[in-house]
């Protein structure tokens, strides 16, 4: 539904965490940073049903959001800090002082609730970026160091219907793990004003970096990648450009339980028959590879993809360290600690009769892999983006279905519908839990109209085989 003015702004302010609760402290970037420096900011909405008046929300919500938060950010302090960039040969920090604080912007929807949680085709992805808050702009010192903001945040109200959180944020700061550590926390400590048992249960981050050991010199390595990169940088990482947008429409898609265990037993069966070893199966890589073919059968033939059958394509996903034998962080560490892996596979390949078995297996074995070692190829992170990117020839995934975004409660029950919109400026799709918890998963992504048709019908056609 087009509006003219579909957001009215309420109120904007700033949270800080409470003055003088946290010492001016510098983190230093370390490796498993480095790779999230040049990307743009993560985008997450949660939308909420919210039954209550404007009025309500700014009276006797508001005020608790606001101190909630404030008390949150004493613990997540990274997210109230700045990204501090001086000029070479100075490497990228962290740093928080007394006083730092977050943009909080309140707004009041003009849209329809069920409208904007839908998983229809969503014909103007612009739409949704209403929901998502405005990025300060990066500062610069009169030593020429940029400093860049980590996290804004905004409360957007549908009145008697609906509420939505948006945050927008750095993932130089904060992986998918720590970021929703970080909003499980606020929403903990909301929730706790009625029930202080909540603040019991949140257990605070850590941010001990003492542990990162970097036995191959990744540091060393990503500190060249980003001054080879950093001249071109935009330092103001701003919206998301327009013409990104423009002509794609965003749909969200479900894969239910019953699919998924066909999937995973047709991978199993063909794998066991075909290629000896044991495979690694699981929700995620099925999800992955079933998307990942849907997605490259759309794309357009062109009389010049009969010589690009014999090219390489890449599918690429991150990986959680903490629990990794050579990393061993706790599954609190704020901050990032990602594997970055490339899954090649030529076109043909992927096109085949067993094109979504093929993908499955090399994606599967690729996590397997992990198992023995997280690092091998590591020095290659930055550098192999680049060159994979350039090629156009990949496709990525954000978000993981381990992030339980629909756990993310603020008193209001679970989430109706949680949105990462930032992938709609790219390739990638974006993959969580169903909402209804059973087994499912949901995957968000936007194309072209045209191809969105024949994704759409490959991707509906292709569950229905599986039955
Ligand atoms: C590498 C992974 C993606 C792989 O996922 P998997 O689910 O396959 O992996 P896993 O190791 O946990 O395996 C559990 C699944 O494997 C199946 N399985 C099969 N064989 C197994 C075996 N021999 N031993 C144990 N499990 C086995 C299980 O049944 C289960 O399936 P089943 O699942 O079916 O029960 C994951 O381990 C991971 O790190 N996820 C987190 C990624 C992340 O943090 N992303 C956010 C990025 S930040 C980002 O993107 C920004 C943002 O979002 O804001």
């Amino acid at each position: 539904m087009a509006h003219s003015h579909p957001v009215k702004l309420i109120d904007h302010f700033r949270v800080s965490p409470p003055l003088g609760s946290v010492p001016t402290t510098s983190l230093p970037l370390t490796f498993f940073d480095f790779p999230w420096l040049l990307c743009r900011p993560m985008e997450r909405l949660f939308f909420y049903e919210f039954p209550y008046p404007t009025l309500y929300l700014t009276n006797n919500i508001l005020p608790i959001l606001k101190n909630s938060l404030s008390l949150t950010l004493q613990h997540f302090f990274p997210l109230a800090s700045n990204l501090m960039c001086p000029p070479s040969p100075h490497k990228p920090y962290i740093l928080f002082k007394d006083g730092d604080s977050i943009p909080f912007t309140v707004v009041e929807s003009m849209l329809d609730f069920d409208q904007v949680i839908g998983d229809h085709a969503r014909v103007d992805l612009r739409e949704l970026q209403c929901f998502v808050p405005k990025w300060p702009p990066t500062r610069v010192t009169s030593d020429d160091t940029r400093v860049v903001p980590l996290l804004a945040l905004q409360v957007a109200v549908f009145p008697n219907s609906g509420i939505c959180i948006g945050a927008k944020f750095c993932h130089v700061v904060a992986d998918g793990m720590a970021f929703s550590h970080f909003m499980k926390s606020w929403a903990s400590i909301f929730r706790s004003r009625e029930d202080s048992a909540c603040l019991e249960k949140s257990i605070p981050p850590s941010h001990d970096r003492s542990g990162i050991k970097d036995p191959f010199e990744l540091e060393s390595i990503f500190t060249k990648d980003w001054w080879n990169w950093a001249s071109s940088w935009d330092y103001d990482l701003g919206s998301t450009p327009d013409d990104q947008l423009r002509d794609k429409v965003g749909v969200t898609f479900t894969i239910g339980q019953t699919h998924i265990e066909r999937l995973k037993d047709l991978v199993s069966i063909q794998c066991m028959e075909n290629y000896p070893g044991q495979v690694h199966v699981s929700t995620f890589v099925v999800a992955c590879a079933f998307t990942w073919v849907n997605l490259i059968k759309s794309q357009e033939k062109e009389a010049s993809d009969l010589l690009d059958n014999d090219k390489v394509y890449y599918f690429v996903f991150v990986a959680d360290c903490r629990h990794r034998p050579e990393v061993k962080l706790p599954a609190t560490y704020f901050g990032n600690c990602l594997a970055i892996c490339y899954v090649p596979a030529k076109k043909i390949e992927l096109l085949g009769e067993n094109g979504i078995i093929m993908a499955a297996r090399e994606i599967g074995k690729k996590v397997k892999e992990l198992e023995s070692g997280v690092f091998v190829g590591a020095e290659k992170w930055i550098s192999k983006w680049k060159e994979v990117s350039e090629q156009g020839r990949l496709v990525t995934v954000a978000g993981s279905p381990k992030l339980r975004a629909y756990e993310t409660d603020f008193g209001w029950g679970r989430p109706k519908k949680t949105e990462v919109p930032h992938i709609y400026a790219s390739g990638s799709f974006h993959l969580c839990e169903c909402r209804d918890g059973g087994g499912g998963v949901e995957i968000g992504l936007a194309l072209p109209q045209g191809q969105m048709d024949v994704f759409s019908g490959i991707f509906e056609q292709g569950k229905q085989n599986l039955i």
